[in-house]
C-alpha cells in the first residue's frame, strides 16, 4: 500500500506534523483541466472554454498559466469527443508544449476521472485539478495548493460567500439560513496526491460521478482525507454566465493597455516627441533606439510597439521590427499593435510618401494583417515646424490610447493626422 493510499478498513494515520514539510515543489506535479462542458449557462453556441479573446480561446490562456510554471510537468486537457480536433488545433496553433488531450465524460466528475486515469502510467506525486474556465491562476497560489496537497493528501481553494446560503422547504419557503461566517465557496485549483484522488474516484458510486460537483468531498468520503482549505484571490472565479465572459475579456486585455515599446531611432526630433508623450500618455513606455540589441529582447513580449520615423520613407523600419517579432514567434498568435509615428519636417520628404494613390502605410498594413499585426499611422509636424506642438502631442497621445485600447480593424493602414 503506497504512502497516503486509502484503506477503508483503516483510515490513513493522522499526518504527523513532524514529517518533512516540503517548502518548495521538488516533486512531480501534473494538472487535469476539465474542459468537457457545453457552457449552457452562457446561452451561447460556443462552449465558453473555446470563447475567444483577441482571437485566442479562453482555454489557451488557462493552459498558458500552467505552462509558465516550471515545476508542472504535464497538463491533461479533458474535452468532449466532438471538440477533440478543435482542441488539438489550439494546442498546435498556440504552441502549447505540455498538453495532452483526452476525451471527457457526461459530467464534470467523469471528465476529471478520465483525466486522472490518463496519468496512471506515469503517476505524479500531486495532481492539480482546475476548471479550464478559470484562466487567472498564479504560480504562487498553485504552489500553496500543491504543497498543502502533498502534506495533507488534499487541498482546495476557497473564497468568502458573497450571498447568504439558505435552505428551502419542499413548498419553496425559507426553512432556515446558514451562518455565512461558517461557510466558504469551494473554488479551484484543488490538489491531491495521486493516490488519494485515484482511490477516491475508484471508490465513487455512479451517483457520485453523475451528480457530485466536489472532488474534496470524494476524498473525504472515500479516503477519510480532510482537505486543507486555502483562501484564494478573487481572480479565481469561474466563468459561468455571459457577463463573466465580458469580465474575463476585460481582465485579459488590461495588461495590453499598460505599456508599449518605443523604437525611436537616433533623431533629436523623435527624442523630443517621446519625452512629451511620456508625460501625456497613461502608459509605461520602454524606449530603445532599436530592438536589435540582445538586452532588449524582453521588450519583444510587448503587446504594443511605437515606431518613430522622421522624414525619410521608413518602410524598412517597420519591416525590421516585424522580422524581430517573427523571430520571437510573437506573430500569428494574437493581434499586436504597431503605431507608426511619422514626424515631418517642413523641408523633409514625407514618411507617408504615396506609392501610387495610397499612402505607403496602406499596402504595408495589408501585408501584415494575416500575421495578426495591426499597423496604424499617425503623422505630425516636428516641434520646430509647428506652432501648436503641445496640441499635436496631446492629439497623438489620445490617438495612441484609442488605437491600443480598441485595436480597431477599421483604422488599420490609415495615416491619421495630429
Ligand atoms: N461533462 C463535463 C462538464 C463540465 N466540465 C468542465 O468543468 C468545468 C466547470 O464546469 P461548469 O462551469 O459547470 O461548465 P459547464 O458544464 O460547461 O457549464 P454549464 O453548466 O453552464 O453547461 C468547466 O471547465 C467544464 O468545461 C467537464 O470537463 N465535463
Ligand atoms: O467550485 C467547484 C469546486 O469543486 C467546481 O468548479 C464547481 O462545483 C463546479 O460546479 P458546476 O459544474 O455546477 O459549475
Amino acid at each position: 500500500m503506497l504512502d497516503g493510499e486509502c484503506n477503508p478498513d483503516r483510515p490513513p494515520l493522522p499526518r504527523d506534523a513532524g514529517t518533512h514539510r516540503a517548502t518548495s515543489v521538488d516533486f512531480p506535479v501534473c494538472v487535469v483541466l476539465p474542459a468537457g462542458g457545453t457552457g449552457e449557462r452562457t446561452g451561447l453556441q460556443t462552449p465558453k472554454q473555446f470563447w475567444s479573446f483577441l482571437e485566442r480561446p479562453l482555454i489557451s490562456y488557462t493552459i498558458d498559466a500552467f505552462e509558465r510554471v516550471s515545476w508542472i510537468q504535464d497538463v491533461v486537457v479533458v474535452v468532449a469527443k466532438e471538440n477533440l480536433d478543435q482542441m488539438s488545433g489550439i494546442v498546435q496553433r498556440f504552441g502549447h508544449r505540455k498538453v495532452r488531450v483526452v476525451t471527457g465524460g457526461s459530467t464534470r466528475h467523469r471528465s476529471i476521472y478520465n483525466g486522472v486515469q490518463a496519468l496512471a502510467e506515469d503517476r505524479p506525486e500531486v495532481v492539480i485539478i482546475h476548471d479550464a474556465v478559470r484562466p487567472f491562476v498564479e504560480e504562487d497560489f498553485l504552489s500553496k495548493i500543491t504543497l498543502a496537497a502533498k502534506e495533507h493528501g488534499a487541498a482546495g481553494a476557497i473564497r468568502p460567500l458573497v450571498s447568504t446560503v439558505i435552505a428551502t422547504t419542499s413548498e419553496g419557503f425559507l426553512d432556515h439560513s446558514l451562518e455565512r461566517a461558517k461557510y466558504r465557496a469551494s473554488e479551484t485549483p484543488q490538489g491531491f496526491t495521486y493516490e488519494v484522488i485515484s482511490q477516491a474516484y475508484q471508490r465513487s458510486s455512479e451517483s457520485d460521478l453523475e451528480f457530485g460537483t466536489e472532488c474534496l468531498h470524494l476524498a473525504l468520503q472515500h479516503c477519510h482525507i480532510n482537505a486543507k482549505l486555502i483562501p484564494g484571490p478573487p481572480t479565481l472565479w469561474k466563468v459561468t454566465y455571459r457577463w463573466d465572459l465580458a469580465a474575463a475579456g476585460s481582465i485579459i486585455k488590461e495588461p495590453m493597455l499598460q505599456s508599449a515599446c518605443v523604437v525611436s531611432g537616433d533623431s533629436v526630433h523623435a527624442a523630443t516627441l517621446i519625452t512629451a508623450l511620456q508625460k501625456a500618455l497613461h502608459m509605461k513606455l520602454h524606449v530603445v533606439t532599436d530592438l536589435s540589441a540582445e538586452k532588449h529582447t524582453f521588450l519583444l513580449k510587448e503587446w504594443n510597439y511605437i515606431q518613430v520615423s522622421v522624414d525619410v520613407c521608413c518602410r524598412s523600419d517597420i519591416e525590421a521590427l516585424v522580422t524581430q517579432l517573427e523571430v520571437e514567434k510573437r506573430v500569428l498568435q494574437y493581434p499586436l499593435v504597431i503605431i507608426w509615428l511619422c514626424l515631418n519636417t517642413s523641408n523633409g520628404k514625407s514618411c507617408s510618401t504615396t506609392e501610387g494613390k495610397k499612402p505607403a502605410i496602406t499596402d504595408l498594413a495589408s501585408s501584415l494583417e494575416h500575421k495578426k499585426i495591426l499597423l496604424y499611422g499617425i503623422q505630425l509636424p516636428t516641434p520646430q515646424d509647428s506652432d501648436c506642438w503641445e496640441t499635436s502631442v496631446l492629439k497623438v497621445s489620445d490617438l495612441i490610447s484609442v488605437l491600443v485600447k480598441e485595436r480597431s480593424p477599421a483604422l488599420v493602414g490609415q495615416l491619421l493626422q495630429a
